[in-house]
Parts: structure tokens; sequence; C-alpha cells
């Protein structure tokens, strides 16, 4: 792979406990993309996203980041990293006992020194960015489903970042309103550069955002490239997980591919 390489993953090995469950995973994640991992409920795509954000540690393989080995870092290094990234986790995790504006302005209270007014300011914009404008002090409760994860967004923006995280983008939304915040992710990543990872097993997701992507299977990695390299693998327990989707659609397997290439290239 030509390209700047952001994060890579290398012979990782992960357990809970005396349980494995990952196994010589490696990955290349480049810059300014949006590289996506799926895979079926269980296969290890949360359990490697916890390794790349820094809340499991790495008994075993290496992951650099930015050419630096992360077994390497003390805390001070894992605080500088965490003030690069940006966290979406799956059910958008907003504090319900505060608005939606201070829900966006808690990083910013707690890693910069910024005036109150400043803060204000940059809450607004980053509402603004996620199509929130204006709903700085409703309650997450007041929100839908859609607009919640909209606010976690603003929020994991908060402070900039350059990697963005997200964990199950499209889970609990309906289709529009998942497609919705995919465009949202392509148009961040356009406009701001940012590197993207995204953990989904929502298949038509996936392939309208990544701009590279992995299968995992049991812990393992079943294949990874391009959405249109995936499309065309030939490992038989890819096809079943690509065609999976589709039979529980109850479409032509043809037919549902084919659909999926085509929200690709649009
Ligand atoms: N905290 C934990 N303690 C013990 N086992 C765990 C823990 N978290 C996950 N596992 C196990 O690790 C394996 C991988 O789980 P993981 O959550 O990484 O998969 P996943 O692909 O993200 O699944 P899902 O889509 O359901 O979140 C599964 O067998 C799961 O039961």
């Amino acid at each position: 792979m030509t390209g700047d390489i952001a994060i890579e993953v290398k012979g990782l090995n992960s357990f809970y406990g005396t349980r494995q469950v990952l196994y010589d995973v490696s990955a290349l994640i480049p810059r300014h993309e949006i590289f996506v991992i799926m895979g079926i409920s269980g296969s290890g795509k949360t359990t490697l996203f916890r390794h790349l954000i820094g809340l499991k540690e790495t008994p075993s393989g290496c992951i650099w980041i930015d050419g630096e080995d992360v077994g390497r870092w003390g805390s001070s290094e894992w605080n500088n990293y965490h003030k690069r990234i940006g966290v979406l986790f799956q059910n958008g995790a907003l504090f319900n006992s505060l608005t939606v504006g201070e829900n966006v302005a808690t990083p910013l209270r707690v890693h910069t020194g910024l005036p109150g007014e400043i803060i204000d300011i940059m809450v607004e914009m980053k509402l603004h960015m996620v199509g929130l404008s204006g709903l700085s002090g409703f309650m997450p409760s007041q929100l839908s489903g859609g607009m919640r994860k909209r606010a976690g967004l603003a929020r994991a923006l908060a402070m900039d970042p350059e990697f963005l995280f997200v964990d199950e983008p499209s889970s609990g939304l309906d289709p529009i309103t998942a497609a919705g915040l995919d465009e949202l992710l392509l148009s961040l990543k356009a406009a701001l550069g940012m590197t993207v990872i995204v953990v989904t097993h929502e298949l038509e997701s996936a392939f309208r955002i990544a701009d590279r992507m992995m299968v995992m299977d049991r812990g393992r990695i079943l294949a990874s490239g391009t959405p249109d390299e995936i499309r065309r693998n030939d490992n038989p327990r890819v096809r079943q997980f690509l065609e999976r989707r589709a039979e529980e659609a109850g479409e032509d397997v043809e037919a549902y591919l084919e659909r999926l290439c085509a929200v690709r290239r649009r």
C-alpha cells in the first residue's frame, strides 16, 4: 500500500482472562481515510477498537501510531493521544443530566483552559457541523436517536481530533437516519481530513463510507482491501458474510451485492 500510514497493527493477540479472542491481527490504517472494521457479532471488532483507543492493553503483538510503538508509551503519551482522538460510542454515551451543549463542552473544559465564552462559541460551531444548530440547551432525552448520535459526534469533534473512532454508527437508527449519519462522516472526512475508524456489522453503511475495509471472523482477519476488492473476494467465509445479509433480507444475492457496490460508487 502506498500513502501515509496513521496506524499499524501487527500480530495482535488479545485475551479476556485466559480466553483468546483476537488471533494474529494485522492492519494498516491510512491517514485521511475511512477504515471500516466489519464482522458479525462476537468476531472481535470492539476488542480491536478498544486496543486502538487504548482501553485495552496489548499483551502480544504491536500497535504503532504515527510510527510510535504504543507498547512503549507511558501515561503522558496516552494522555496526549487521547487529546488527539474523538470517540463516538454506540449509544452516543451522552451525560443525561447535562444539556447537549454542556455535553459537547465537557472535553473542552477538561482538556483546555479556554474561557467559557470561547467554549460556548466552539460548542455552537460543533453543533452546527453536525446539523444541530440551536439545540445546545436541549436535554439528551429531548432528542431523537439520530440526533443523540449527532450530539455524541459533536462531542467527539470538540477537540478537533486527528482520529475519529466510531462504534456502530447505524445501530438503533432507521435506514434514512443511518444514511444521513454516513453522509455526515463522509463530509467530515472531506472537510477536516480526519482519519476515521468505524466498527460496524451493517454492510450497507460499510460500503457507503469505506475507503478500506476489513472483515473479521472469530478473532481473525478474513479479508481486507478496498470495497471493490472485498466484493470480489472469493473466500467462502467472506462470501457467506456478505451474502447472509442478503438472505436475511430475502433478496437475490447478486442483486444485493450489485446494490451495495452501486451505493459505494454514488
Ligand atoms: N469484557 C469481556 N469479557 C470477556 N469476554 C469478552 C468481553 N468482551 C467481549 N468478550 C468476548 O470476546 C469476543 C469478541 O467480542 P467483541 O465484543 O470484540 O466482538 P464484536 O465483533 O465487537 O461483537 P459485537 O458486534 O456483538 O459487539 C466475544 O466472544 C465476546 O464474548
